[in-house]
């Protein structure tokens, strides 16, 4: 906690009010809130793309205590829209650290509130679900917060994918490899890129609108489809690329939005969920091995499980062991597969890891 701190604000949609204390950067901002489960992580978890749009609580009383480095990102800036703990520490304690979160937070101009009861925070979601918010440390009027909060627009709806997804092809791996994966970036985290390359892939990485005839172009034994945020069923143009994909038989292979875009191509419906799942222990079981895995997750829409069941061309693959939802799916008659959960990990355990080999199997 730094000595000096200005009083904050955080209104939620309902009209709930939790005051707390500013960190990171002052002024105001707004996106829907969530929660993540994780008790470390938290600069991966930051600089995901898929939270872009969102502020987040992290739900661990003690959030900034090993500092920030260069290393511990998933792309290049903190893709959250702000900050809520009960205790962000501004001292930190790791060697491989190089600065503070506090400095972190301000640099990247993310507005954050701590000293707040997130456990009284979180309750509240979990039991009302996921809705906009606004933190200030500018504007102290709830009145005038109201007024700025109802601008925000919902969730349910938003095509944020286009906004974080690269502007221009990228190269990674040998170049010499047989092995070409096109990547379609909807904000893909960076150690997804790692674990195909890992693998002795050579992958060339596409904006979010490439068609088809360029993803060609280089030649792929392999599409992958990546995470990204917003509303999946707000990209139709990922839907039509998809199905011109799968009419070419490849192995294909996405996760997470890359898994609900994967299921809009066969015509399977996406929902948004009440409140989401985030974290790093997520028990999902794999129904082709029997054996269960802890896995890394960060969603607010899933796949709609009665129209996946009815559906005579695809397997459910993976069951979340918590609430039944959809985790995996696979095509019946195309060597195409996704899961809505993150086997990349960063942060989180290594379980899911085993689907990267799957893929490169596949291709193979
Ligand atoms: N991590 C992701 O790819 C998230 C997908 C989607 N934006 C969701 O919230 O469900």
């Amino acid at each position: 906690m730094p000595q000096t701190q200005k009083p904050a604000i955080l209104l939620l949609a309902d009209g709930h009010v939790f005051h707390g204390k500013a960190f990171g950067a002052t002024g105001t901002t707004t996106g829907e809130i969530c929660f993540n489960t994780g008790m470390t992580g938290y600069q991966e978890v930051f600089t995901d793309p898929s939270y872009s749009g969102q502020v987040l609580i992290m739900n661990n009383v003690h959030t900034g205590n090993y500092g920030v480095n260069i290393t511990d990102v998933e792309s290049k800036s903190v893709k959250i829209r702000g900050l809520i703990g009960r205790n962000l520490e501004e001292r930190y304690s790791r060697y491989q650290a190089t600065d503070s979160l506090d400095a972190y937070l301000k640099e990247n101009n993310i507005v954050s509130i701590e000293d707040v009861d997130t456990r009284a925070l979180v309750a509240h979601i979990r039991t009302k679900g996921a809705m906009n918010c606004i933190i200030s440390s500018e504007i102290l009027d709830i009145d005038q917060l109201k007024a700025e909060l109802a601008k925000v627009p919902d969730m349910d709806g938003l095509e944020l994918a286009s906004e974080v997804s690269t502007t221009e092809e990228y190269e990674l791996g040998d170049p010499a490899s047989p092995l070409k994966v096109a990547v379609l970036d909807f904000g893909v985290k960076r150690n997804i890129l790692t674990c195909l390359t890992d693998r002795g892939a050579h992958i060339r990485v596409h904006p979010a609108k490439t068609p088809l005839a360029r993803l060609k172009e280089f030649n792929p034994n392999g599409y992958f489809i990546s995470n990204g945020p917003g509303d999946p069923s707000a990209m139709p143009y990922a839907v039509e690329t998809l199905k011109a994909i799968l009419a070419e038989e490849k192995p294909l292979f996405g996760i997470c939005l890359g898994h609900q875009l994967l299921a809009l191509a066969n015509d399977i419906p996406t929902f948004k969920m009440h409140h989401g799942h985030r974290g790093l222990n997520h028990p999902v079981k794999n129904l082709q091995t029997g054996r269960s895995e802890i896995t890394t997750q960060n969603h607010g829409f899933g796949v709609d499980p009665e129209a996946v069941r009815k559906h005579p061309n695809v397997e459910i693959t993976h069951v979340n062991l918590n609430d039944e939802s959809i985790e995996g799916i696979r095509i019946k008659n195309k060597p195409a597969f996704s899961v809505q959960y993150h086997p990349e990990s960063t942060p989180g355990p290594f379980d899911s890891r085993y689907l990267f080999d799957d893929f490169i199997a596949l291709m193979k």
